[in-house]
């Protein structure tokens, strides 16, 4: 039998590797672009674990896309794979092209975004917000290097609406705001001081920082295990010694890598940040000085230098 249609808003890397990745489980995929046309082939470089090697194969993909503007059908599955920023925008954009009951999925780092979407929806559009960890680097417009193989969940947003079943069952999850918060709390401490320092992940585990990252991860600690977050329940086990495996795995595994806000901040692009510091400073029942510091010093780049400075005085 014929597999569904979906459509992915986004031909960023995320956005090009689920094209390719849902064509090749036997989707057709449609795919809305916004300045750059990816156009009719897409290159992916893959990386697949083969008896515990890693092996990478490339494949080409034929992919039609569209600008929102010249889309003609209507789509009942529909993949917002755009930065946080971007996701409510992007999901107008074509909602006209949207069915009234369609299953809303979306892929994008931090939290806050999800919820705006949530509201921007209609009653029986029901939403999947998904969180991944594979590595993605977009080399140019129509190619794209799997640099790091991770894992994908996906997970409906609201639970006391109508359960729905998602097309793409082997990547649901039931705690998908658990593995969220999980993300954020990495994000948040890789994020904002890769990109302020000007480091490479793995650096961050390098004697210097020790003071810091440990401060920031304590500080982290006394949010997610708070009662009164509003995540408690699904981040009370993201004590000081859970965060720094997970932080210390992380940066490990993606040590030669540039965090996605090193790299924004580096070219001056807009950043996540208020989806990962904004979402815990104005979230967290507690104050949080080295997080705001991190905010303030990703938000006002002209406070970098001094905001470092305090950072370190701190610790
Ligand atoms: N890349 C990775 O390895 C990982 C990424 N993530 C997360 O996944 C999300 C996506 O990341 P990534 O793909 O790397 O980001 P990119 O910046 O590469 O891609 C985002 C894409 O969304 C497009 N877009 C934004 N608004 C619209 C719109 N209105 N209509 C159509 N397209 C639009 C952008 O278009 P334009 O080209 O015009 O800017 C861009 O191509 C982010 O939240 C990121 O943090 C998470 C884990 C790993
Ligand atoms: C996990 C990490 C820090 C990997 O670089 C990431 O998700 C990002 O860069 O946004």
């Amino acid at each position: 039998m014929k597999k569904p249609q979906w459509l992915i808003v986004g031909a960023g890397a995320i956005g090009l590797f689920w094209a390719c990745k849902l064509q090749k489980l036997g989707y057709s995929v449609h795919l809305v672009y916004r300045s750059t046309s990816p156009k009719k082939k897409i290159t992916l470089e893959a990386l697949a674990n083969e008896d515990g090697q890693q092996k990478i194969t490339s494949s080409e993909h034929k992919i039609k896309s569209f600008l929102a503007q010249d889309l003609s059908k209507q789509y009942d599955k529909v993949l917002l794979c755009t930065k946080a920023y971007d996701l409510v925008d992007a999901f107008k954009q074509v909602s006209d092209h949207v069915t009234e009951d369609a299953t809303i999925a979306c892929l994008c780092n931090g939290m806050g975004a999800q919820a705006a979407l949530q509201k921007a929806l209609m009653p029986k559009q029901i939403l999947w917000a998904g969180t991944t960890s594979e590595g993605v680097l977009k080399i140019n417009e129509n190619h794209i290097k799997h640099t790091g193989l991770g894992d994908t969940y996906f997970g409906q947003w609201l639970k006391d609406t109508e359960t729905k079943d998602f097309p793409l069952d082997s990547f649901v999850v039931p705690n998908i705001h658990q593995r969220l918060i999980e993300k954020l709390a990495v994000n948040a401490a890789i994020n904002p001081l890769t990109a302020l320092f000007s480091i490479h992940n793995g650096d961050l585990l390098e004697e210097q920082f020790h003071p810091l990252l440990n401060a920031t991860l304590t500080e982290l600690a006394s949010v997610f295990t708070n009662p009164k977050f509003i995540y408690a329940e699904q981040s009370k086990h993201l004590t000081l010694d859970n965060l720094t495996n997970r932080v210390n795995t992380v940066a490990q595994l993606t040590r030669l890598n540039r965090s996605s806000m090193y790299e924004d901040f580096r070219l001056q692009r807009p950043t996540e940040n208020e989806f990962i510091s904004g979402f815990l400073v104005e979230n967290s029942p507690v104050e949080l000085p080295i997080q705001s510091l991190l905010y303030n010093g990703i938000d006002f780049p002209l406070l970098s230098e001094e905001i470092k400075k305090k950072l370190l005085s701190m610790t």
